[in-house]
């Protein structure tokens, strides 16, 4: 409970809707209170009046007495009605104020969660699964939302038309009192555990559910491999087998279900059933009238959903601060990566690598070991070597994607550490191995880092990166969409519109990250020719396989096991006879190859 604590903040936030909101609980129930009493007055009075109707047996008053007997029930009758309307108002002014309070709040704690997600470095987003980080997102503020809607207000509501509904039973009778009410706590306790059972099937289902959807999603997407494959048939008996065990679930929960409503109803039939017996007693001892029977069934009509709903409201409770502790855990979490001035800044770009080694937080891989460089803003930088050699891992440092384990990284003299990261990281057009666009426009893929989309920028863009044509022989032109909804890009084209996403910004560093290995040689050398122009007096780094595309680089390091074993130029490199030397041999006959077959 104390997790939900947590939430109290935004109850004072949203006081001016809580404090109403009570207050219209208060007075439904009055309105739902009242029609008893009203009830149990014209009881008595049907009964007084059939009394005194049969002593005008004969008389031609008689007729009269039924005349006014019928007026005055007409209009019980519509005091009732007119309750009833009223004890509505209130009720949806009720929900007006206190549901509409969890929305605003749950409102509020999603955009507190997304924003503290935004806040955590890549590390935290490697230690957890997307379905997991989604959840608390979905799924778990849900929950919490539950609590601070229909939660609140059904105990609220309960408590309230608790107090005012036994008073008024004490007041009549004491003993039918006791009564009435015995069933009510064996009612809330069952529903507690029935609804506990449901919930645990419920949640069960929903995991079965999931697994459905990510079975058919991920097939979905493999689709190419699976009909390549011939796999359709075995594919089909899983989902089979998926979708069985999800039907067992709901069938199981179907089952409780089922007898939870009938079981019900037969508590609220005892309860009944009891008070007309022992009310039956009280008025034969002349106690009460038949009037106060009638009233005790509707007092009991009003206690009986209130009553269920206390089972249902603690349970949801219990569920909430099981979310919302899930939550209080990952807002607790602290960003590892965090700027350490807001003061701006501005970046000329030149990087530095002072004795770096880096072993990934969570895997403890060492994927540097003490390596240093220098890359100046007018200067290439290319970096050749394995795979698995930690290229990307320098890309990852330079961007401040974690912190390094020993020696430090350089920007314009200063520590990385201490750079206003929000303007160095604006600074800085990266390109990574791995495309990704979103599933948007081209056009809006291409400036996704500006705030306001300028045309002429972004064909620009798209020139240097040798995408324009490409993109102008598309129907919708800059305005196709891609990704799911849209066109598939090739390989290729999706590597050069990613470029143009870079570029755009106008970037004082340039990190490109083996995004020209899907690109032909000839298109390889229009966009480095290009990048010389604009990249002109800015930092180039060019992570890449082929010597073809880093030859005319400044500097060219080569890497090994995390190590920097040969710097130099081109020419310096060839000289030195080493493993750049042998790479460029091995790539020279590969490229000879083909043109002997010719
Ligand atoms: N996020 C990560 N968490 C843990 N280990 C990682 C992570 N990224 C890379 N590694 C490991 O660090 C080492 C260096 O990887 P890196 O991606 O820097 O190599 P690379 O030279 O860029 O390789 P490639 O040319 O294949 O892209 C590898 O052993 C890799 O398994």
């Amino acid at each position: 409970m104390k997790d939900l604590a947590y939430l109290n903040k935004f109850f004072y936030k949203y006081r001016w809707r809580l404090i109403p909101g009570v207050l219209f609980v208060v007075i439904s129930n009055i309105f739902g209170i009242l029609p008893a009493q009203v009830i149990r007055v014209a009881f008595d009075l049907v009964e007084e009046n059939i009394s005194v109707y049969h002593l005008f047996t004969g008389f031609n008053r008689q007729g009269l007495i039924y005349d006014i007997f019928g007026s005055s029930l007409l209009l019980f009758g519509i005091l009732v009605l007119l309750l009833a309307i009223l004890r509505g108002l209130f009720l949806f002014f009720m929900r007006q104020t206190i549901i509409l309070m969890s929305r605003h709040i749950e409102y509020d704690l999603k955009n507190e969660i997304y924003e503290h997600y935004q806040a955590l470095s890549l590390a935290f987003y490697r230690r957890h699964n997307t379905g997991d980080l989604m959840n608390r997102v979905t799924e778990d503020v849900s929950r919490v939302r539950m609590y601070l809607g229909p939660g609140i207000m059904y105990t609220i509501n309960t408590v309230v038309l608790f107090v005012l509904a036994i008073y008024c039973m004490l007041t009549v009778n004491v003993r039918l009192a006791v009564f009435s009410v015995l069933p009510l706590p064996l009612l809330a306790v069952i529903i507690y555990y029935v609804n506990n059972i449901i919930n645990f099937r419920s949640e069960k289902i929903q995991e079965r559910l999931s697994s459905l959807s990510s079975f058919v999603q991920e097939n979905f997407s493999g689709i190419r491999i699976m009909k390549s494959y011939v796999r359709e048939a075995s594919v089909r008996k899983k989902f089979e087998a998926e979708s069985n065990d999800y039907k067992l679930h709901s069938m199981s929960l179907a089952r409780v279900q089922a007898l939870f409503y009938p079981m019900m109803l037969l508590l609220v039939g005892i309860s009944n059933v009891i008070i007309i017996y022992v009310g039956g007693v009280e008025v034969m001892k002349g106690n009460i009238t038949p009037g106060n029977i009638a009233e005790f069934i509707v007092y009991l009509s009003q206690l009986t959903f209130p009553v269920m709903s206390l089972g249902w409201v603690t349970s949801l409770i219990q569920r909430a601060a099981a979310s919302q502790k899930r939550i209080n855990q990952f807002l607790s979490q602290q960003p590892e990566i965090i700027s350490p001035t807001d003061a701006p800044q501005k970046v000329e770009g030149a990087i530095a690598f002072k004795n770096v080694s880096f072993i990934y937080p969570d895997t403890g891989i060492q994927a540097l070991k003490n390596v240093s460089f220098t890359a100046l803003p007018g200067e290439m930088v290319a970096i050749i070597g394995r795979t698995g050699s930690g290229k990307s891992t320098i890309a990852n440092l330079i961007l401040r994607m974690y912190d390094t384990t020993q020696g430090e990284v350089l920007v314009d003299g200063s520590n990385i550490k201490s750079v206003n990261l929000v303007d160095y990281r604006h600074q800085v057009g990266y390109v990574p191995q791995e495309v990704f666009l979103f599933s948007d426009t081209i056009a809006n893929n291409i400036a996704f880092s500006a705030d306001v989309k300028d045309m002429p920028a972004i064909e620009q863009a798209a020139r240097d990166s040798a995408v324009y044509n490409n993109i102008i022989k598309l129907e919708n032109g800059f305005e196709t969409l891609i990704g799911e909804r849209g066109i598939t890009l090739s390989g290729g084209q999706k590597q050069r519109v990613s470029i143009a996403r870079a570029i755009a910004k106008h970037p004082q560093i340039l990190i490109f990250d083996d995004c020209l290995s899907a690109v032909d040689t000839r298109t390889e050398e229009e966009i480095l020719n290009n990048l010389g122009r604009i990249m002109h007096g800015k930092t180039n780094i060019i992570i890449a396989h082929r010597i073809s595309t880093i030859k005319n680089a400044d500097k060219i390091l080569v890497m090994d096991n995390g190590e920097i074993i040969e710097q130099g130029t081109h020419t310096d490199l060839l000289n030195l006879q080493g493993t750049y030397f042998e790479l460029y041999e091995k790539q020279l006959l590969e490229e000879e190859e083909p043109q002997k077959l010719d």
